[in-house]
């Protein structure tokens, strides 16, 4: 029978603080992840994002806060609450004389262990090469078989650091399927990744991590109501119409595919065009785009170099 799904969280952070040497890069990080929940941590380059993951799995010490999983403490010392946690934290640990079959074989320890092997194996497309040894992987290939070791057990969580990174479009719905299809049963994953496209169709909520700071908690529907309409500009001279646009007080954060506008007020679409043509600066297109994952993060993270804002 069908596991109900209901809204006790699985997973617990509380206050988590983390520095490498001096320098801090966790300040007071507070989230729980709800049984069946699909979350998706997101953040630049750098934010912390894998070094949360690595303290909610107990791989390196803290500096205060808590993690519980279940109701059991989780810490660099202490791990019994890690038996029900399928995880892939950065590169998939293959040993290279080892077939694809034999690594799921030492990842699955339960009952039903060759039904569990075939029936992930199937699911992410590996039947071909899951009896050769993992020397003759191709990046793409190791990638799944890190993410069907992750998954191969069962376990209640399951964490994903970049688990798209390598896999052509097939495996990336493969993977998307197999989620959705856990999570319904109740198993609940925490996943980074920076195709927030794809992010996008398969988590519930997100959390915003920026420096070590998560400043954005919401579910992924609520997330893209957020905020007025959002419009791509694309000019001849971004440089130049930042500089236009900051004069006029106009707040844009820079893309390479563009300029992303948010409208904050009624006028602001045609004050901003207004500042462009006043300085004779070329619009090459403008766009009204879908108020999605990415412009909602681009906005959130806006100021940090590349993105210019100015009041
Ligand atoms: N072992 C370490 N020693 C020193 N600094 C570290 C260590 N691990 C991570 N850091 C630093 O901690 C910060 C956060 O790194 P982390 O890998 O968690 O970021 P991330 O959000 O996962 O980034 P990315 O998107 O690039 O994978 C970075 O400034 C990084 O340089």
């Amino acid at each position: 029978m069908k596991e109900e799904v209901g809204t006790t969280a699985i997973l617990t952070v509380q206050d988590l603080n983390k520095s490498f040497g001096g320098h801090q890069v966790l300040h007071g990080v507070d989230f729980a992840l709800g049984e069946g929940h699909v979350v998706g941590l997101v953040g630049p380059n750098g934010a912390g994002k894998s070094t949360i993951m690595k303290a909610v799995l107990g791989l390196i010490p803290t500096d205060g806060g808590t993690i519980t999983i279940g109701d059991k403490p989780v810490s660099i010392t202490s791990h019994q609450a890690l038996k029900d946690v399928g995880a892939l934290i950065e590169y998939p640990g293959i040993y290279p004389f080892l077939t694809g079959r034999q690594h799921l074989e030492l990842y699955a320890a339960r009952h039903h262990r060759a039904q569990n092997i075939t029936s992930i194996v199937e699911a992410l497309g590996m039947t071909k090469y899951i009896n050769v040894s993992a020397k003759s992987y191709s990046l793409g290939m190791k990638q799944k078989l890190g993410i069907a070791q992750a998954l191969v057990d069962h376990p209640k969580l399951v964490i994903l650091d970049e688990p798209m990174n390598g896999l052509d479009p097939q495996a990336v719905k493969d993977l998307r399927d197999i989620i959705r299809k856990r999570a319904a049963d109740g198993t609940s994953f925490l996943i980074s990744s920076h195709i927030l496209s794809e992010l996008e169709k398969v988590a519930d909520d997100v959390l915003v991590l920026n420096h070590g700071h998560i400043v954005q908690e919401s579910s992924m529907a609520a997330l893209a109501d957020a905020g007025g309409a959002v419009y791509r500009i694309a000019t001849a001279d971004d440089e130049a119409a930042v500089a236009a646009l900051a004069v006029a007080d106009v707040t844009v954060s820079r893309t390479p595919a563009g300029l992303i506008l948010r409208e904050t007020g009624p006028d602001v679409l045609n004050t901003a065009l207004a500042a462009l043509v006043g300085r004779s600066i070329q619009i090459r297109s403008i766009e009204h785009v879908h108020r999605d994952l990415e412009t909602s993060f681009l906005d959130m993270v806006a100021g940090d170099g590349k993105e210019a804002s100015h009041k």
